[in-house]
């Protein structure tokens, strides 16, 4: 079976039942359950007890448990509880050492959030980890850490958001772009997500059932992505059978890595025709 990243990753505060609800029914790519900032500290049990709950559901999409962060006091607990509930993988907020994640014997997939100074600079070893399947980036902390602002071309994080993106993929691991705080500002949420696929990102966190169809857009190949895929191929092996190893598609420069991208591109496609369910974009 075909497998593609996934294009958005919703999270639900654990502490909500009624969105938890709501989650299953989203189409996200995978949801992530989150016990760490959503939840109020007076909140963790009563939030993990509803996590432990909604692992028992018919989910159509991965569960990923957002733990609470290394060396609080809810982190062991969250942990178990995921783990021993059959969680899909666990997302481990403000990873900034490698040795954090050696430590950990875990049989499920590992998303590290790279959302600090030191956890930015640490991210090649972070993503070279053999369990961690991909690296989520957090703007909200970073800009906190940064003493910078949420800006709307978000300039002040490039760097920090490239490097993410950069260690991701120096590691063959997955890339995914930070949430977009405002809910209401949906052609605001698109040009950030336009932004984050341009910058090499494979998908979206997101926090707002209206912002996950957007994601899912953006993030996948269209119809007509597909078409120009298929087009560039037959020029690359029209050129191919001539003995050429450089074409032409459409007055532009066609080499091997542009038709291995027109490739990844139709696989890309056709992994996700039909629902998100069809597939396991985590795998
Ligand atoms: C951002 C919100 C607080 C907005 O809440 P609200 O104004 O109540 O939303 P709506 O009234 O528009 O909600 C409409 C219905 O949708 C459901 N809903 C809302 N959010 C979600 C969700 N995330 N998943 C599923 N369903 C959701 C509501 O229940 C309403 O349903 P109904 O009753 O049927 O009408 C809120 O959206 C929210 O809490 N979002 C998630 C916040 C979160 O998870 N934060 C933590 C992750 S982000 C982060 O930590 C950043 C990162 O670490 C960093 O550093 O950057
Ligand atoms: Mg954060």
């Amino acid at each position: 079976m075909r497998t593609r990243p996934p294009r958005s990753m919703l999270y639900v505060p654990g502490d909500k039942p009624r969105a938890i609800e709501k989650a299953l029914t989203l189409g996200a790519d995978a949801v992530i359950l989150d016990l760490e900032d959503a939840v109020a500290p007076e909140k963790k049990t009563e939030a993990r007890y509803n996590v432990r709950e909604a692992l028992r559901a018919d989910w159509a999409c991965p569960v990923l448990v957002r733990v609470n962060g290394h060396g609080s006091e809810w982190e062991h607990d969250d942990r178990e509880m995921a783990l021993y509930s059959g969680v899909d993988g666990l997302v481990l907020p403000k990873v900034e050492d490698a040795r954090q994640l050696h430590a950990l014997q875990v049989h499920v997939p590992l998303w590290a959030m790279i959302e600090t100074p030191c956890g930015v600079l640490a991210a090649p070893e972070i993503a070279a980890v053999p369990g961690v399947a991909g690296l989520l980036a957090g703007a909200n902390d970073l800009a906190r850490a940064l003493r910078t602002r949420m800006h709307p071309d978000r300039l002040p994080l490039l760097h920090a958001l490239s490097a993410v993106v950069l260690a991701a993929r120096a590691c063959g691991k997955v890339p995914v772009d930070a949430v977009y705080n405002d809910v209401r500002d949906l052609q605001g949420f698109e040009r950030e997500c336009l932004q984050g696929r341009a910058l090499g990102f494979a998908g979206k966190t997101v926090i707002h059932p209206g912002q996950v169809a957007a994601a899912n857009e953006a993030y996948g190949v269209s119809e007509a992505e597909a078409q120009s895929a298929r087009g560039l191929l037959a020029a690359w092996s029209a050129a191919r059978a001539e003995g050429r190893s450089v074409a032409t598609y459409q007055g532009a420069l066609v080499e091997q890595m542009h038709a291995d991208d027109a490739q990844e591109q139709l696989d890309l496609w056709e992994a996700s025709r039909g629902t998100s369910s069809s597939g396991d974009p985590l795998a």
